[in-house]
């Protein structure tokens, strides 16, 4: 087991705006907190100015620079975004596991050496990683971001789905057809499910240690969930997701942490799993927008928080379509007034006008509020 973090807690100022920790909690609010996946980043004009023309992961391991950039939309769209997360990737896991992993502009994440072979695997299996000294700097930039947020939101830890990481671990990069991981799933079934298992082991040592770094609420990023069919998810999806959601609270009390640390998760596409999510121990299930929320919130029952789902696309409308779908969106998953956490379906796109999208947060809290 890795060692203790030590974090002196009293740098951090009381939280002044909790509102998305007591959505998130199931409580009736004042009206559904709003976030954006995605929130920090490209379309900023600010993000760029910082980032300048450093590498986009040495970006996320520089401490100060990671806090600023998280922090950017928080402060640009003051009193209008209820949480912050922590400017990092999903891919950090693959690459505390030993991958190399580089970002290449305008095409995205590549790894130049993907596992395609049973050798390739079991090399990732051999290495031992060490959560703490790895990503090491993922929690200083947390500890450091939590400090200069003063207490103005809570801040969101967060990590990749172990099914998205066999994907990008397998693939080397975006796919469109899936054909390594495909492969990986159906020709060698068992060394896949020991992959799984083993990010599964990071990915709750990772959250857990991003917890006692300062983080407040947690999300898993199941993004390639879709890709799988609905048996196939129950195989290599659904068990490893609970399996983290199971573990993280009881590893956060071995590390002295015993106050509930919501989570949510997030699996893009697995429209046919929706029912099972809701019984999977999450605290929060974020959909994408091929939900209409009055289904979505039949299918839930009242089980767990619902989060989403504008099609980040309406960003692209007129205000008044912005309105006109922020409206519906708002009155069908808000109908209680509580269960609900205001989001994108997906993430912003670079190229986003950013005072579309204060126009969209305004609107979210002008109707939320009613
Ligand atoms: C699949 C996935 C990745 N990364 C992530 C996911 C899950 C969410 C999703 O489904 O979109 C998660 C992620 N990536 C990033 C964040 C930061 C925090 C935030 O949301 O504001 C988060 C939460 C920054 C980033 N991660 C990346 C960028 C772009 C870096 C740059 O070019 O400046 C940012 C801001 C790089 C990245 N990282 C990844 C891709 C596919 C890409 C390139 C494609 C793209 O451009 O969107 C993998």
């Amino acid at each position: 087991m890795s060692a203790a973090q030590s974090i002196d807690r009293s740098q951090f100022a009381p939280l002044k705006n909790d509102l998305i920790l007591r959505a998130a909690r199931g409580e009736v609010v004042e009206r559904p907190p709003c976030w954006i996946m995605r929130q920090a980043g490209r379309y900023l004009p600010e993000y760029h100015d910082v980032k300048g023309k450093r590498d986009f992961f040495e970006t996320c391991r520089d401490a100060e620079v990671a806090a600023e950039i998280t922090i950017q939309p928080v402060r640009r769209y003051k009193g209008l975004i209820d949480a912050a997360i922590i400017f990092s990737d999903i891919l950090v896991i693959p690459q505390a596991m030993g991958m190399k992993v580089e970002l290449i502009d305008g095409k995205g994440p590549h790894f130049p050496e993907p596992l395609r072979t049973p050798s390739d695997l079991q090399k990732v299996l051999d290495y031992e990683v060490d959560v703490l000294k790895e990503l090491d700097w993922a929690f200083k930039a947390i500890t450091l971001t939590r400090k200069n947020l003063n207490g103005e939101v809570p801040l969101f830890g967060f990590c990749g789905g172990p099914w998205t990481l066999l994907v990008y671990m397998s693939e080397g990069g975006g796919s469109r057809l899936f054909r390594y991981a495909k492969e990986w799933i159906n020709l060698y079934p068992e060394l896949s499910h020991k992959l799984l298992q083993k990010i599964t082991d990071v990915a709750v040592e990772f959250l857990a240690q991003q917890v006692v770094a300062g983080a407040q609420i947690l999300q898993v990023f199941e993004s390639w969930g879709g890709e799988l069919s609905s048996v196939d998810f129950d195989e290599f999806s659904l068990p490893y997701l609970k399996n983290i959601v199971e573990r993280v609270p009881k590893r956060l009390i071995e590390l002295g942490i015993t106050e509930h640390v919501p989570m949510t998760v997030f699996s893009k596409g697995s429209w046919y799993a929706l029912d099972k999510l809701c019984n999977s121990g999450f605290d929060t299930v974020s959909l994408d927008w091929s939900w209409d929320p009055k289904e979505a919130v039949k299918i839930n029952n009242g089980r767990v928080v619902l989060q989403g789902n504008l099609d980040p696309g309406v960003i692209y409308g007129s205000d008044e379509i912005i309105t006109k779908k922020v409206q519906y969106m708002i009155e069908n998953f808000n109908g209680s007034k509580k269960n609900y956490i205001i989001n994108f379906g997906h993430g912003t796109h670079p190229f986003m006008d950013t005072e579309k999208i204060r126009f969209f947060l305004k609107e979210c809290h002008r109707l939320g509020s009613n």
